[in-house]
């Protein structure tokens, strides 16, 4: 019967063309959970929980209007899933005004992690920062000591930067030169090369990366001389595709040869053992069982035509069991003063402290790895190292920033033999 349902709300970016539509994927896999901890009879034990949701289309005006037929429609809801930053930002920072937690399975904005604008937010999908103490922690492994920025001029980098710039100072890393472009990084790149940059860590989207990766080509910028971060979301065969389309300029063969030796950074979405998570099940099992959810909406998977947000559907499954977990605590909590959840209403703030207590101190093994949150709300993960190498991405490592722990494989190859450096060495001839 309906007064033993405990209600959530769900915003997720399905259709329209800007940002990223990853609810295609994060949907199904956050209906997943609701049938997973549904199923399992000694977690709200004697509720259901039931997920009202509706499409954003990452656009933060519709985020807000979905938000608000939510909540003014009945049932009372208790919280609030939402991916896309743009959409998070908004719904979170209006979400206290109801007392409501807000978690994101799909903000990479590192303006999120702000306690002062989003008091409860919390977010299952890491922040863009995350890469930053990796890449610092390779410099340091590779001696590189004097590197340079170059970045697209979209709030995600412009913040990420800054916390990059932060940790390279701690660190006593000089950054030689920060050089932005809204679209066309010629100019940008050029200077690179009159600062005699060798060790870049670039920072933008995918379309643009095709458009630096071309230039870098044509003004030399590659090769045994030079090392370049790149962001390691992109699809596999990003700097082979779409060349004609958006009108790159280089062919197949001049981006694999600019390409090669590229080193990239990115945030693990997916747990990379075969241990049992929460749910009883290992990540791989969670992978079957969407890609048959997503086969019966008509993705073509076995010909990889995954739909977008596929990478990150492990953050929409923990995101749901992270929810499941936390009510039943603050259940416990509430039924020792005789009262229960069912009655939350958008003015109890002392039930929403008591959710927001129990979300902080969530910790579990979840598909996307081992789920626990900072005190700002951000979800601690680890991330991944690769490089190209002859046209493929191989596995270099991975860095726990929490534990300082580099796991390195050494497989890193270097075209000259050797590993770049990150000045030109003017020999003294005595
Ligand atoms: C890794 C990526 C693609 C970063 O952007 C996220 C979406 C967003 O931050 O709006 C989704 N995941």
């Amino acid at each position: 019967n309906d007064d033993n349902v405990l209600h959530i709300g769900g915003i997720f970016p399905i259709g329209g063309k800007g940002g990223w539509q990853g609810g295609q994927a994060c949907e199904p896999a956050a209906s997943l959970a609701l049938e997973d901890v549904n199923n399992r009879t000694d977690l709200l034990t004697g509720f259901t929980l039931k997920l009202h949701w509706n499409d954003s289309e990452c656009e933060p005006g519709l985020g807000a209007s979905v938000m608000y037929n939510l909540l003014y429609n009945k049932p009372q809801k208790l919280m609030l899933l939402a991916g896309c930053s743009t959409v998070c930002t908004t719904v979170a920072e209006a979400a206290k005004m109801w007392n409501l937690v807000v978690l994101c399975y799909g903000a990479s904005s590192p303006a999120l992690s702000d306690r002062n604008r989003f008091p409860t937010l919390f977010r299952t999908h890491p922040s863009a920062t995350v890469h930053n103490p990796t890449r610092i922690k390779l410099m340091e492994k590779f001696g590189w000591s004097r590197v340079a920025i170059l970045q697209q001029a979209e709030e995600v980098f412009i913040s990420t930067v800054e916390d990059l710039e932060a940790r390279c100072k701690e660190t006593g890393i000089e950054i030689v030169t920060r050089q932005s472009f809204l679209s066309d990084p010629t100019d940008a790149v050029r200077n690179l090369r009159r600062q005699d940059a060798r060790i870049i860590v670039g920072l933008f989207y995918v379309v643009a990366a095709r458009r630096v990766l071309c230039e870098m080509y044509k003004q030399n910028l590659y090769g045994k001389s030079h090392v370049w971060f790149f962001i390691g979301w992109y699809e596999d065969n990003w700097f082979e595709v779409n060349l004609e389309k958006e009108e790159v300029g280089c062919t197949k063969d001049q981006m694999r040869i600019a390409a090669e030796g590229h080193l990239t950074t990115e945030a693990l979405m997916w747990n990379q053992n075969n241990q049992r998570t929460i749910s009883g099940k290992t990540s791989e099992d969670f992978r079957l069982r969407l890609n048959e959810v997503l086969r019966q909406a008509g993705y073509d998977i076995d010909n990889m035509r995954y739909p977008e947000g596929y990478q990150e559907a492990p953050l929409a499954y923990d995101a749901v069991w992270a929810v499941a977990l936390a009510f039943n605590k603050t259940m416990e909590r509430l039924h020792k003063h005789g009262k229960s959840l069912k009655n939350f209403t958008y003015t109890d703030k002392e039930t929403a402290d008591g959710i927001y207590s129990a979300i902080n101190s969530t910790q579990f093994l979840g598909v996307s790895g081992y789920v626990a949150f900072s005190s700002q709300g951000d979800r601690i993960a680890l991330t991944q190292i690769e490089q190209i190498i002859n046209g493929t991405y191989v596995k270099l490592g991975y860095y726990d920033t929490q534990s300082d722990n580099l796991t390195w494989l050494g497989k890193e190859k270097w075209s000259g033999g050797k590993v770049p450096q990150d000045r030109t060495i003017v020999r003294q001839v005595l």
